[in-house]
């Protein structure tokens, strides 16, 4: 029997002898491959912490000692010891166990985690509420990573550490790598100073905290005596640890932005299988984005562009290419990319800001203060908007309509094919918008053919797509193209008229009117949230001039959708195509 075999949590783990502890991180190491090589998912990350994880929880007398995974995407090896062994084949699909370590799964989990940078701020008031509830004995632990520990927020949760003398252990574990490579005078500190354990001009030191390292995060026996070590030490510490991403697995090594999250691989070769793409399919809309700010860079020298850290997953990286002094990689740090694109619009440059729709949540009064108060020209790219798939409740992007679309000078608009996006992202070049967003989901588009010439699309006006008699679908955003699908099986299909609203933000108030003249009923349909979304809008313009007809909003109940495929979470919120289908012949 494996040593992994007799683990059902870690009390199990606590009773090995410490020599067996090497063979057992091998097998973790295993183990997690054989699964995220069928399953997909985090790798590298996690492969990168086994010794980490096992020394932990080893030491610690978890759950009652909180620990506490930064991102959270590192936390495999945790949930396999801690009682999701016989799950681990579920993560990341419906009904199974999350990517990301999430309260009401585990009591293991102490704290739910999927964006960047919370840990420490967590970790310090689970401490504080220690002190003040007596329990003096109980240890803290937070694990972050050398780029997650660049983010404002784990700056400010270090500054009230420091002065905090509460029982906290800050785990730096540093691999010189995010997603894309760390960026930063913070990352070149920490990579330029080998020796900044002695005690001169150490920047943990200086802020109060006890430090020890770098010391090698592979090094199972070394951690294991370190950990005890500080286990026994109160006050607030931080041990830097160097560890490699991917290790164990030679590819996810020597390529560690593509093994971060690979998708399928073969387990015993680690080589990457193919993707098949449906046939009739288009670029990611990501690429779409990326090639085509290429394309307008060089055509517009005001153009610059901006990503906190997602390079790579956002295409900017081909501006990076392209244009490396005119696109900048920030690191984990939205709310800077906000106001350092709103420095840059105010210097007359135009900024594209290219953000997850999820992570600009965390930017939201440097969206309102710097960039649409000041009438600054930023185009926010919001990337991932709608059902994000796997990654679940964290990451969906379903909150943008309704969280712009009150600010004040906003312009809001969400393509429907990849063509759209293209002819967006040129007009709010050559016409001045405002402060923009344009929001498009993860993953293929449409239209092969995609690189038309450019067509300018002027602010506020949507298209008719279909006329039709009785009904009107009001779409926002790519679920329009299953309208244009769904209408022609339709019970009647001249009873429906199809619009791409295209803008949310001004409302094309026009063909509103036009639309409630003449149709009966009305339905809207985005891929975001119901409450304060699309469809409300339209609704509140239907109810101000009047109109007596129904109106059906379609989009995402007042819920966090969980993880699973995207077909499957639009299926429990009863919008796959078949279900609007079904909906729409209900209202003939
Ligand atoms: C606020 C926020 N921005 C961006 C991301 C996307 N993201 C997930 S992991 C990651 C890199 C984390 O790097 P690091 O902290 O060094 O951990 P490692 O992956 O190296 O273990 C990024 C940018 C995020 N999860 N949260
Ligand atoms: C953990 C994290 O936040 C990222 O790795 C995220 O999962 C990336 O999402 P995409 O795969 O959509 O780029
Ligand atoms: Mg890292």
């Amino acid at each position: 029997m494996k040593l992994l075999d007799r683990i059902e949590n870690p009390s199990d783990l606590r009773k090995l002898p410490a020599e067996s502890l090497v063979d057992l991180s091998r097998e973790l190491r295993e183990f997690i491959i054989d699964v995220v090589a069928a399953k997909e998912g985090h790798l590298g990350a996690s492969l990168g912490v086994v010794e980490l994880t096992l020394a932990l929880h080893y030491v610690f007398n978890t759950p009652e000692d909180r620990l506490i995974w930064d991102v959270g995407h590192q936390a495999y090896g945790h949930k396999i010891l801690t009682g999701r062994r016989k799950d681990f084949h579920t993560n990341r699909q419906l009904g199974g166990i999350s990517g990301f370590p999430k309260r009401s799964e585990s009591p293991y989990d102490a704290f739910g985690t999927g964006h960047a940078s919370t840990s420490i701020s967590a970790i310090l008031g689970m401490a504080l509420a220690a002190r003040l509830q007596g329990k003096t004995a109980r240890q803290h632990i937070a694990v972050i990573g050398d780029a997650s520990i660049a983010g404002g927020m784990a700056f400010e949760a270090l500054n009230h550490l420091g002065v905090s003398d509460t029982n906290v252990l800050i785990i730096l574990n540093d691999n010189t790598i995010g997603i894309d490579p760390s960026v930063g005078a913070l990352k070149e500190y920490l990579s330029g100073s080998k020796d900044i354990g002695n005690g001169q001009g150490n920047l943990f030191e200086d802020l109060n905290l006890y430090y020890e390292g770098p010391q090698d995060g592979h090094d199972l026996p070394g951690l294991i005596n370190t950990l005890q070590k500080l286990s026994e030490r109160k006050g607030p510490k931080l041990l830097h640890i160097t560890t490699t991403k991917g290790k164990g697995l030679r590819q996810a090594e020597e390529n560690q932005v593509v093994y971060h999250a690979p998708g399928k691989f073969d387990k015993h070769t680690g080589e990457l299988l193919p993707k098949h793409a449906e046939p009739g399919m288009g670029p990611k809309y990501q690429d779409v984005f990326g090639h085509t700010l290429v394309t307008l860079a060089a055509l517009n020298p005001d153009i610059v562009g901006i990503t906190p850290a997602m390079p790579t997953g956002s295409s900017l990286k081909y501006l990076m290419e392209a244009f490396p002094d005119r696109a900048f990689d920030v690191g984990i740090a939205e709310q800077h990319a906000v106001t350092l694109a709103a420095g840059l619009a105010a210097e007359g440059l135009i900024p594209y800001c290219a953000i997850y729709s999820t992570f600009l949540q965390r930017a939201y009064d440097q969206l309102i203060h710097d960039v649409a108060l000041q009438e600054l020209r930023v185009v926010f790219c919001l990337d991932r908007a709608g059902l994000v798939g796997r990654d679940g409740p964290t990451h969906h992007g379903i909150f943008d309509i309704a969280y712009l679309r009150c600010i004040p000078n906003m312009t809001l608009m969400a393509p429907m094919d990849n063509r759209e996006l293209r002819n967006m992202l040129y007009s709010v070049q050559a016409e001045d918008f405002g402060t923009v967003a344009i929001r498009y989901p993860r993953g293929a588009s449409q239209n092969p053919d995609w690189e038309q010439p450019f067509e300018a699309i002027p602010k506020g006006r949507g298209r008719k797509l279909k006329a039709g008699n009785r009904i009107a679908v009001l779409s926002l955003g790519p679920w329009g193209q299953d309208i244009a699908k769904i209408l022609p099986d339709t019970k009647d299909p001249d009873a429906f008229g199809h619009y791409d609203m295209r803008f949310v933000k001004p409302l094309d108030a026009d063909l509103l009117r036009e639309i409630a003249a003449d149709y009966e009923q009305i339905v809207t349909l985005e891929d975001g949230c119901k409450a304060g979304g699309f469809g409300s809008a339209v609704l509140e313009f239907l109810n101000s001039i009047g109109y007596k007809g129904n109106t059906t909003i379609l989009g995402l109940e007042d819920s966090f959708p969980p993880h699973g495929a995207t077909s499957e979470l639009r299926h429990l919120q009863n919008l796959t195509p078949d279900n609007i289908q079904t909906t729409l012949n209900q209202l003939i």
